[in-house]
């Protein structure tokens, strides 16, 4: 597939949660997730994410029902990989979604989603290395919302 990267920007919302996360995911809002393209599959994509005007960070993107937790709502949930000092509950999450990595799967043991959602984490760093999605770092995209937005102009 050549698919130009998926741009959303959200306002993170907070606690859907059953219990302690395994890894930080901030949720997309319900609106969001319900009218996705309609080529989106479910599955795990990676991609590239900033949180206001803040840096630009590798990410890694669940969409789905989570087989493992048999969730009854579909979801679309981000891992930023980057430890930040505190959580960002309200704040504007800029995503760029560049690619696919693998179906959704239901596991055994939650020790062996942990070890899948660490082997998605190093796939999506080695990926985006590359020098087509390296440059997607500095795309407008995420400039805009580092300077001034100018009521139109
Ligand atoms: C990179 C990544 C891959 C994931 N892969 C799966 C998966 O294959 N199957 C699954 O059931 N959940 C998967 N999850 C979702 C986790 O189950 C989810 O983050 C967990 O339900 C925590 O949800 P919460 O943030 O609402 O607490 C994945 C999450 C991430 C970030
Ligand atoms: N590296 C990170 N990636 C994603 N979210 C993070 C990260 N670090 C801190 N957070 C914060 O954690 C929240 C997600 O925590 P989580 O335990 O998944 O709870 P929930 O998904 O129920 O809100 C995000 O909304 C964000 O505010
Ligand atoms: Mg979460």
């Amino acid at each position: 597939v050549n698919h130009s990267p998926l741009f959303c920007k959200i306002i993170v919302s907070g606690l859907i949660s059953h219990f302690q996360s395994v890894y930080f995911t901030a949720n997309f809002p319900e609106q969001i997730v319900d009218n996705l393209p309609a080529d989106i599959s479910t599955g795990i994509y990676y991609g590239w994410a900033s949180v206001g005007s803040g840096d630009v960070h590798k990410m890694v993107v669940s969409i789905g029902w989570n087989p493992y937790y048999k969730n009854m709502k579909k979801s679309m949930e981000t891992h930023i990989i980057h430890t930040f000092e505190e959580d960002f509950y309200g704040e504007i999450l800029n995503v760029a979604i560049v690619g696919y990595l693998r179906p959704e799967k239901n596991f055994d043991s939650l020790e062996s989603l942990i070890s899948a959602i660490q082997g998605d984490i190093e796939e999506a760093k080695k990926r985006l290395d590359l020098p087509e999605h390296l440059k997607l770092k500095d795309d407008n995209f995420f400039q805009v919302s580092k300077s001034k937005i100018m009521n139109g102009h």
